[in-house]
């Protein structure tokens, strides 16, 4: 990774979308340390600037302020250096969030079964989890989103995988990536109209 005191990395700004419980935030904040990146989660920015939890936002504002307010968030992160960003999981779903990610780098989506996303959820507040059958929710949930994230960049699972995997996994796409962004705009460069600049390209 470091090498003579220059960071070698694939890309200096990533972010992670996915359902709920996929691990954007625990796996976003451990590809950042490797990546030596700053962190940012959209959910923690919204509740630390608007001061309240997630489900308060939501019962006392209405989910409406809430996504709103993601998409506040998503101008500013958009115009971060340096950063991984783990987003909530319905801010990549609204057309222009998606839009703005997708033109800043490249978006990297957690995938899980309904199963382990419930058993990773269960314990704690998710508001659109808040229903007698949550497991079932999980599942219409992700059968009208799936398509969407679908949208992303790259893919990853996570089931059965610990976070370790996932983030070496999450840095070998995106050296991929990077290389071939890179061979893309070799190729597309305009030509070299330079006196002797085509034979230098074919050197
Ligand atoms: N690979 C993994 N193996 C086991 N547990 C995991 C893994 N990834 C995440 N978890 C655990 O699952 C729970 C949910 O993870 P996390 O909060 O990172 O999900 P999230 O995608 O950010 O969810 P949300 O969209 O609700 O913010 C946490 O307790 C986390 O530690
Ligand atoms: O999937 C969603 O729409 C949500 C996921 C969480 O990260 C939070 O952003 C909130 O609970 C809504
Ligand atoms: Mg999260």
């Amino acid at each position: 990774m470091f090498s003579s005191g220059l960071i070698e990395r694939p890309v200096s700004w990533v972010a992670l979308a996915g359902f709920m419980g996929t691990g954007k935030s625990r796996i976003g904040w451990e590809l950042s340390r490797a990546l030596a990146l700053h962190f940012v989660d959209t959910d923690k920015l919204i509740t630390r600037v608007v001061g309240k939890s997630i489900p308060e936002v939501f019962a006392q504002e209405g989910e409406g302020y809430f996504r709103a307010c993601e998409h506040e968030v998503v101008g500013r992160v958009t115009r971060l250096e340096h950063a991984v960003i783990s987003l909530g999981g319905g801010t990549f779903i609204q057309e222009e969030n998606r839009r703005c990610l997708l033109e800043r780098g490249p978006v990297v989506v957690l995938w899980a079964t309904p199963e382990t996303i419930y058993q990773r959820t269960k314990h704690s507040d998710r508001p659109l989890l808040r229903t007698e059958d949550p497991l079932e929710r999980i599942r219409t949930l992700m059968d009208e989103r799936a398509p969407v994230y679908q949208q992303g960049t790259i893919h990853v699972h996570s089931d059965g995988r610990p976070s370790e995997e996932i983030v070496e996994e999450i840095i070998d796409r995106l050296w991929s990536w990077a290389d071939a962004q890179h061979a893309w705009a070799l190729d597309h460069a305009a030509p070299d109209h330079t006196p002797g600049g085509e034979s230098r390209a074919s050197d």
